[in-house]
């Protein structure tokens, strides 16, 4: 149902207006496209593609934005209310908050020198936003194998997509709340040296540097590649739900895969980006087109 062709005659300009504007960000802090690409992501997994995570809290609003996973977490509300105030200015009510999300992770990845891919387009904005399913429809750091691949399978996602999709781990930056467990588990399914180095910025007693943060690909965090494999390979993920992506399971094989080969990782990621993207979007005369992202109207 999505087009990619949807704002050709009604807001031909919507595709090179939000480019514009994520180039810019990303230019001005490389850490945005990562911010960016989780945000559709976080989106997406809530009552699907239908920007309920950027609704604001109100008297009929339980926003999104204060769900475990989110708060103090996600990132790049702002740099979207802006863009679509630019798009607005060009072509009031005709571009949703969704799509904007969707095109933006796209020029985000493209940014970072990341895999390309044509976003469906046609996506409406909800009218709620889903904070109690945030809770249990977001995977946590501290999951399992067996419950991120039924969380992905609940979203129509594989297993091949959702290695992919954690592909963007490559990217970007997580606190020390999010790994501590991990470098200080002194078990054997990480590596030594890399717990030790990563135990330096992150102290060992809740609450002390909670909020420092470390990059997810140790070797090459501001740039899109496929060391974020290699990493899992030497027991280097940051995140226990990076390293159970290797670690004597199912999905050993497609991480050795992606490791070996960044052309198949690139085509995976934009295909696996292209389905995330597709996951229950409103279409139609269902939801609305917003005026402002972080409001219904
Ligand atoms: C497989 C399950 C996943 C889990 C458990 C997970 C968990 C996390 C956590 C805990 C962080 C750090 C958050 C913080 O420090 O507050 C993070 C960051 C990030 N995640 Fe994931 N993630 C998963 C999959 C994905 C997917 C599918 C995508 C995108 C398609 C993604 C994109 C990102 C990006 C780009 C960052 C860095 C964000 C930034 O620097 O602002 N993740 N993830």
């Amino acid at each position: 149902q999505l087009s990619s062709s949807f704002y050709d005659n009604t807001c031909p300009k919507a595709l090179s207006t939000i480019r514009t504007a994520v180039r810019t960000a990303v230019s001005r802090e490389r850490r945005m496209a990562a911010s960016l690409i989780r945000l559709h992501f976080h989106d997406c997994f809530v009552q699907g593609c239908d920007a309920s995570i950027l609704l604001n809290d109100s008297s009929s609003i339980q926003s999104e934005k204060n769900a475990p996973n989110n708060l103090n977490s996600v990132r790049g509300y702002d740099v979207i209310d802006d863009v679509k105030s630019e798009v607005e200015s060009i072509c009031p009510g005709i571009v949703s908050c969704a799509d904007i999300l969707a095109v933006a992770a796209r020029d985000a990845s493209v940014a970072v020198s990341g895999p390309t891919w044509t976003v469906n387009l046609g996506r409406r904005d909800s009218t709620t936003s889903g904070l109690s399913q945030a809770a249990t429809n977001l995977p946590n750091f501290s999951d399992g194998l067996d419950r991120l691949i039924s969380l992905f399978g609940s979203k129509g996602l594989s297993e091949r997509d959702m290695v992919a999709l954690s592909g963007s781990h490559t990217i970007g930056q997580a606190r020390c709340v999010t790994f501590r467990d991990r470098i200080y588990d002194n078990g054997t399914d990480i590596d030594a040296g890399f717990a030790s180095t990563r135990r330096r910025r992150c102290p060992a007693t809740s609450g002390d540097g909670d909020d420092n943060i470390a990059a997810l690909d140790l070797v090459t965090p501001n740039s899109f590649d496929n060391n974020y494999f290699k990493n899992l390979i030497q027991k280097k993920g940051l995140l226990q739900s990076d390293q159970v992506l290797f670690s004597g399971g199912s999905t050993d094989s497609i991480v050795t895969g992606y490791s070996k080969s960044p052309s198949t990782f690139s085509s995976d990621f934009a295909s696996a980006m292209v389905k995330m993207g597709n996951i229950e979007p409103l279409t139609g005369s269902a939801g609305e087109i917003r005026k402002l992202c972080s409001a219904i109207n």
